[in-house]
């Protein structure tokens, strides 16, 4: 089954509607964006994940420090980081108790290649959050193993991008928006529905 992420919840409703469609992970953005949300709204938001979803972190231009603390503040243990620099980088984080996706941004100039011993890869478009795909055929931009693809997916397109790219998981944000920040219910269920169905083909 492929491994499902809901990213930029910043609502009770939306939260609650992923946990009920069986969504294996949900982010909530704490860097700058339109999508913000404060440690402590992200800890409101995490105590109504339940069990069987992971709840995560997601960060960009902030210090190693402000990650763990925030994270600590919102009971988070994992966190997804747009902009790790070292093996060091991911020590710090493991050192603090934190599982580390490392976010790589397409054609930003960090290679998939590189390890730097975090748990997981998350191959994403040029810029986080902006609904942006990248050329799923690019070998050279496609991890070994497990890896979560991210980009610019839609209900439309997860079936073919996960074919295409053999991605282990799949992360979502403007695709399942009306508006940008504001998740459609009906966008949601549209891409569970979609991943779920191309799972049993
Ligand atoms: O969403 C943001 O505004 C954001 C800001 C800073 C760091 C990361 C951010 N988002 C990460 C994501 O939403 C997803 O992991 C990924 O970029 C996919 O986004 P999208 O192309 O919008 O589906």
């Amino acid at each position: 089954m492929t491994f499902i992420k809901m990213c930029g919840l910043r609502d009770e409703a939306t939260v609650d509607l992923a946990v009920d469609l069986g969504v294996d992970a949900v982010g909530f953005v704490l860097a700058d964006s339109p999508r913000r949300v404060s440690a402590a709204q992200a800890a409101k938001l995490r105590s109504r994940v339940t069990e069987r979803t992971v709840a995560v972190g997601v960060y960009v231009k902030m210090s190693l420090d402000d990650i763990v603390a925030t994270a600590r503040a919102a009971d988070l243990d994992h966190v997804q980081v747009h902009d790790l620099r070292s093996a060091d980088d991911v020590r710090l984080l493991h050192d603090a108790g934190l599982t580390v996706i490392r976010a790589v941004n397409n054609g930003a100039g960090a290679s998939v290649s590189e390890d730097l011993g975090a748990d997981l890869l998350l191959v994403d478009g040029a810029v986080a959050g902006a609904g942006v795909t990248w050329d799923w055929q690019d070998r050279s931009a496609v991890p070994r193993g497990r890896w979560i693809l991210a980009g610019g997916l839609t209900p439309e397109n997860v079936a073919r991008a996960v074919e295409t790219s053999g991605a282990w998981g799949v992360d979502v944000s403007s695709g399942i928006e009306s508006g940008r920040g504001i998740k459609s219910p009906e966008l949601m269920t549209a891409f569970a529905n979609a991943v779920r169905k191309a799972d049993v083909r």
